[in-house]
């Protein structure tokens, strides 16, 4: 006799599986992290908690800070010659910007999806998904790599497109496969955080929604922390949302955060209000 799947069970069986090796989930933690870019301070004492497990939005008008904030979580802020910054990023309670850490770990550890898709061009599909092991030194035979490559690109939900070109190139994808590739090469290197910055913003509305249902889904492996301007998107997808200000000239702070769905049904502070709402930004 066989038996009719309940609606859960064939939703849970659609999911890519979670892989039996991935990190545990990690909380990330900001405790009163000021930023400078020379003289000019652009972040002002920012703590904040962004749930393992789950996804955390960063809103606010353009120039408040979120990008600087996003590059700080994981150690890129220090790329710029002029950059300066005080106060600690926790991953599970241990400072990121320990001198005794590696940097390389921190960037392992966190991974990064920017705003423009940017896949090697030259390099295959299965290469790019790949690229990040070099980087890093790992070492992997050749059945590890395919199983590596599929599953990544699985749970980046692109495996069903690509499965028969891998040797192609990654520029030869359109931009929202592009940038599903890129989050399939984050993902090989088993990061315990992906912090994306306006990862929707080049593409168009289908393969917009494609990626938020990518997020959706990796949440359950990997704790995601998002920039975005497109505020139906953060209600859309985030579980935290935290809103972002830098009024006339003042460095960025944080006016309020919290669980996105009160943030934009009963908003406490009339700024967040104004904001969610389109009023202004
Ligand atoms: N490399 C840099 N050198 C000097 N100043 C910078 C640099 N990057 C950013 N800034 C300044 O820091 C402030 C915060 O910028 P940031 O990009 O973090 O804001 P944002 O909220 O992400 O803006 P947007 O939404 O427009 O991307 C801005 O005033 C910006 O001009």
């Amino acid at each position: 006799m066989t038996s009719t799947p309940t609606q859960d069970e064939t939703a849970t069986d659609l999911l890519p599986a979670v892989p039996a090796d991935a990190p545990a989930l990690a909380q990330l933690e900001a405790v009163g992290v000021t930023a400078w870019f020379g003289q000019r301070k652009v972040l002002d004492r920012v703590s904040l908690t962004m749930p393992a497990g789950g996804i955390t939005a960063l809103i606010g008008p353009s120039g408040c800070g979120k990008s600087t904030f996003l590059r700080i979580l994981n150690r890129m802020h220090e790329l710029v010659p002029s950059a300066a910054l005080a106060g600690e990023v926790l991953l599970d309670g241990e400072d990121i910007y320990d001198p005794e850490r590696r940097l390389i770990d921190a960037r392992r550890a966190i991974g990064m999806v920017f705003q423009k898709p940017n896949p090697f061009p030259a390099m295959s599909i299965r290469e790019n998904v790949l690229a990040g092991l070099k980087l890093t030194g790992t070492k992997a035979s050749r059945s590890e790599r395919d199983a590596l490559v599929e599953s990544c690109l699985t749970r980046a939900g692109l495996w069903t497109e690509v499965r028969d070109r891998l040797d192609a190139p990654g520029g030869g994808l359109s931009g929202g496969q592009q940038q599903r590739l890129c989050i399939a090469r984050s993902l090989a290197v088993k990061p315990r955080v992906l912090l994306m910055d306006e990862p929707c913003s080049a593409l168009d509305p289908t393969s917009t929604r494609v990626i938020e249902e990518t997020m959706v889904e990796l949440a359950r492996e990997v704790t995601i922390v998002i920039v975005t301007h497109n505020m139906q998107q953060a209600a859309r997808v985030s579980d935290t949302c935290a809103f972002f200000l830098a009024a006339h000239g003042t460095p960025g702070v944080i006016v309020e955060h919290g669980r996105t769905d009160a943030m934009f049904g009963s908003p406490q502070d009339e700024r967040t209000s104004d904001y969610v709402n389109g009023r202004f930004g």
